[in-house]
């Protein structure tokens, strides 16, 4: 904010030096030093509440100054053309009231006491060459004077709103008048969890969030709304869900990437809205794209972490080699990180996040674009710092790469979470039940399999089951309802009356369950259309796990 205030008031002092004449002379150079420091005083606590109105990052100082320009120029040249209209009485007016509310503008009151000065000077020039004395003080309070005493008072506003906007009073006190009800059909197991971290369950875990909330600015919806989890040491969590369902906007929160809008975070016991410092060294992230330097080599990077992440001078090296070895990156260490493939540059990112072995990992969709055998590498590098009794939570669109990794995971839907548990619950709960394949036999050689009796039969016996393929000798159901002892004892026990000449009969996969959660994801403006398992019909209705159906006759 220093060098901001500092770099800004040398741009305009040295486009002003450009045009000495106006403003150097001995009455207007005192007036223009007073401009150009009231300026830098009054626009510097001012850029983090711009940052957060035009949702901005408050350090990309170019497009916060490109917005000051912006006001400052055109705020100035507006009211400088509306004066040009002398004969228009209400038009005079209106600049008149204009000027005055502008004036909450620091960008205004510099350029516009530019403007005022180098027209005095061009005035006071007039009447010097026809012999007369003429000149106005610029501090008179007309002239340049309430400008300078604007700029002083906003420094004092500004700075305060600074604060007040740091300290979330804003959104404490709004959000209090108006708390977001909880949805009322929420999933028991994350009903369970969030009672778990109400009560002070989770107080050993490693990563504990409590109504994590963020409503980016703009949007009506909350990206994430009001999710509670706990992961414990020792744990890979998976955080599931589509394009949009607000995954990468939890880890930027709990990075402090992004402000939370409400709720808390903490890792290692450190608050994220507190000790953010104390939370970056104990958190590893592997962000969803690669925030690497082209122009350093994969060692150079890990020195790099190694060293922000406090591990001793000694041992660097020994780590930056750990990090190396662990990604399989040895090939590759000594190259520029620029000319790395695409799985390269994500194995870069994950031993980043890795180094120094921080007690939390968070991996945005480490594997994207890996080989199989470079994904299986990465796993078992996931699966040591689960085994060190550190925690990994996990962002992937592989549900493989879930089963493999994952103790715990939830879907994510609409920035809530649906569902949490282990995979095998989910599968249970919210799967389709299991799918029975079955080959039937011709009843004699040279006849076509008769597929009826078959069919007849599994209608009869598992009422409400659905039928997903028919082919040539191949029949295939879809069983939500019963169990898996029932489905093997009845078909083993009609196996030979009905033809069969072989059956498998399979789970749900991960992949099923995700897809039927998935199928709630709306846009901003969309209605709820929710889909469960009842092929093609399109009602409104919320996804109920398997059980409450298996409970019906
Ligand atoms: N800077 C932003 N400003 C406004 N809205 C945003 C911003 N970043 C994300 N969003 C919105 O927040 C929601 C959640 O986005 P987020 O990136 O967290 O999703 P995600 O689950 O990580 O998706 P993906 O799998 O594609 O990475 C989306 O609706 C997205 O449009």
């Amino acid at each position: 904010m220093i060098n901001y205030s500092i770099s800004s008031a040398m741009v305009v002092g040295i486009f002003v030096a450009f045009d000495k004449k106006c403003y150097t002379s001995p009455t207007n150079l005192p007036a223009l030093v007073a401009l150009l420091l009231l300026y830098g005083w009054s626009v510097t606590p001012m850029m983090y509440p711009m940052s957060y109105i035009f949702n901005v990052p408050s350090t990309a100082y170019v497009s916060l100054s490109c917005i000051n320009l912006f006001i400052g120029i055109n705020s100035s040249a507006i009211t400088f053309i509306l004066e040009l209209f002398e004969n228009n009485r209400a038009l005079l007016q209106f600049n008149d009231i204009l000027k005055k509310v502008l004036l909450i503008f620091p960008h205004f009151c510099l350029g516009r006491g530019l403007i005022d000065m180098a027209m005095n000077q061009a005035v006071t020039d007039v009447y010097a060459r026809f012999g007369e004395e003429y000149s106005i003080d610029p501090f008179k309070w007309d002239f340049v004077g309430r400008n300078l005493v604007f700029m002083a008072a906003e420094g004092f506003v500004y700075f305060i709103l600074t604060l007040l906007i740091q300290y979330r009073f804003f959104l404490d006190h709004w959000l209090s008048e108006s708390p977001s009800t909880l949805d009322k059909h929420e999933d028991n197991d994350v009903a369970q969890e969030r009672e778990r971290i109400y009560n002070g369950g989770s107080k050993e875990d490693i990563l504990q969030i409590r109504d994590l909330s963020k409503t980016y600015p703009g949007r009506r919806r909350p990206a994430v709304d009001r999710i509670c989890v706990g992961v414990p040491a020792g744990e890979c969590f998976g955080l599931l869900g589509v394009n949009g369902a607000g995954k990468t906007t939890t880890f930027k929160m709990l990075t402090g990437d992004t402000d939370v809008s409400s709720g808390q975070a903490s890792v290692a016991g450190y608050s994220i809205l507190t000790n953010i410092l104390d939370v970056h060294q104990n958190m590893g992230y592997c962000p969803q794209f690669d925030a690497i330097d082209d122009l350093l080599t994969g060692r150079e990077h890990l020195f790099l972490y190694a060293r922000l992440r406090g591990v001793p001078e000694s041992e660097i090296a020994r780590v930056a080699e750990w990090g190396i070895q662990k990604l399989g990156l040895s090939e590759y260490a000594g190259r520029c990180a620029g000319t790395y493939s695409g799985g390269n540059k994500r194995k870069l990112s994950t031993a980043i996040a890795m180094i120094g072995c921080p007690a939390l990992v968070l991996l945005d969709e480490p594997t994207t674009g890996m080989d199989p055998h470079s994904r299986r590498f990465l796993w078992n590098a996931i699966m040591s710092v689960i085994q060190d009794g550190r925690a990994v939570v996990l962002t992937s669109h592989s549900m493989e790469e879930c089963e493999a990794l994952c103790t715990r995971l939830v879907i994510m839907v609409n920035g809530t979470f649906k569902c949490l548990g282990t995979i095998q619950h989910l599968k249970y709960k919210f799967g389709d039940g299991y799918v029975v394949t079955m080959k039937i036999k011709a009843a004699k050689p040279g006849l076509a399999p008769d597929l009826n009796p078959a069919e007849a039969f599994m209608e009869s016996s598992f009422p409400g089951c659905m039928q997903r393929e028919k082919h040539y000798n191949t029949l295939q159901y879809e069983i939500a309802s019963s169990s898996l002892a029932r489905i093997f004892q009845l078909v083993v026990a009609n196996k030979e009356k009905l033809n069969i000449e072989d059956y498998s009969v399979s789970q749900t996969t991960l992949d099923q369950v995700f897809v039927n959660f998935a199928k709630q994801q709306s846009g901003e403006d969309d209605d709820l259309v929710l889909h469960p398992r009842a092929a093609g019909a399109r009602r409104e209705m919320k996804i109920s796990p398997v059980s409450d159906l298996r409970n019906k006759p």
